[in-house]
């Protein structure tokens, strides 16, 4: 069954469109890589996944459900800069998500629930290999190491769709294929939806079960802003990480590279052949 429905989803800043008509259908538990060129709006459509901006036409559901207004739990992000509180030490980082909800004014959990908290932080730290840095603070931790924080921070909130938007972009290739492994082993064991972008169109490969390719199919030489991106390609791929039975990709699925269900590719092409 389609866990995520994005349709016809327009985005326009002013009378400048970014994305047009991006249609979308996602099953849960799809590792969704995303690539295209430098503006193309790849980061705004994982902001309008986020619910952190509102699409100027179309919508987005959930199981059939239109998206919250504003982020919620269900859905977390991790973005390429780190996004971890710098005056609190990696256990303060992890233990936060359950402060905010626990207690939204005072920010802070007493008692048992703190110890679960806390337990559940350790958990977390051990799972993204920082149980020996728990009381460094960020700016003592190495890009990586910020990373893994980042991550096991928005894990915390349990999101059914992780938002990683470049999140392996600044770091070095060994500690890129390492937090690689990290998150199919944490997407493996949560059965998440992920969608991410990356400017690595090898680690979309290697990474995905789905690869969608943003860009223009209308372009006009006289104004270059007058057309937005929308999905060129959608591919389906098996993840150079999945085991033949993982069961999200079968090899006698569906043509491997698809672009033939957008009928505005169809009709813009044939717009673009004519005089
Ligand atoms: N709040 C905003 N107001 C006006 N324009 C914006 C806003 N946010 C993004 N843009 C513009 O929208 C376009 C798409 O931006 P976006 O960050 O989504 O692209 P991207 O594909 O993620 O780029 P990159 O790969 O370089 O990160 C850019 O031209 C950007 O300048």
């Amino acid at each position: 069954m389609t866990f995520l429905t994005a349709q016809r989803i327009g985005v326009s800043y002013g009378d400048v469109p970014i994305l047009e008509r991006v249609d979308l259908r996602v099953e849960e538990g799809a590792l969704v890589t995303i690539v295209g060129a430098s503006g193309c709006g790849k980061s705004t459509f994982l902001r309008i996944l986020l619910g952190q901006e509102r699409a100027t036409s179309g919508t987005i559901a959930i199981n059939g459900v239109p998206i919250a207004a504003e982020p919620d739990a269900g859905r977390g992000i991790v973005f390429q800069r780190y996004s971890v509180f710098p005056h609190l030490t990696v256990l303060g980082n992890l233990m936060l998500p359950a402060e905010f909800e626990g207690s939204r004014v005072l920010g802070r959990l007493f008692g048992r629930r703190r110890r679960a908290a806390r337990e559940a932080a350790e958990a977390m730290m051990d799972k993204i290999g920082l149980d020996h840095a728990r009381d460094r603070y960020p700016a003592q931790l190495s890009g990586g190491m910020q990373q893994r924080l980042a991550i096991g921070q928005a894990l915390l909130k349990r999101p059914r769709v992780l938002l990683l938007d470049e999140p392996f972009g600044a770091l070095d290739p060994g500690t890129r294929r390492d937090m690689q492994a990290m998150l199919i082993d944490l997407w493996r064991e949560t059965g998440m939806t992920v969608f991410m972008v990356t400017h690595d169109i090898q680690e979309a490969f290697h990474l995905g079960t789905r690869l969608l390719v943003f860009d223009k199919i209308r372009h006009d030489p006289q104004f270059p802003a007058a057309y937005g991106a929308t999905i060129t390609y959608d591919i389906p791929l098996r993840g150079q990480h999945m085991s033949p039975d993982a069961g999200a990709f079968r090899l006698d699925a569906e043509p491997a590279v698809t672009n033939a269900g957008n009928p505005f590719l169809s009709r813009a092409t044939s717009e673009e052949t004519q005089p």
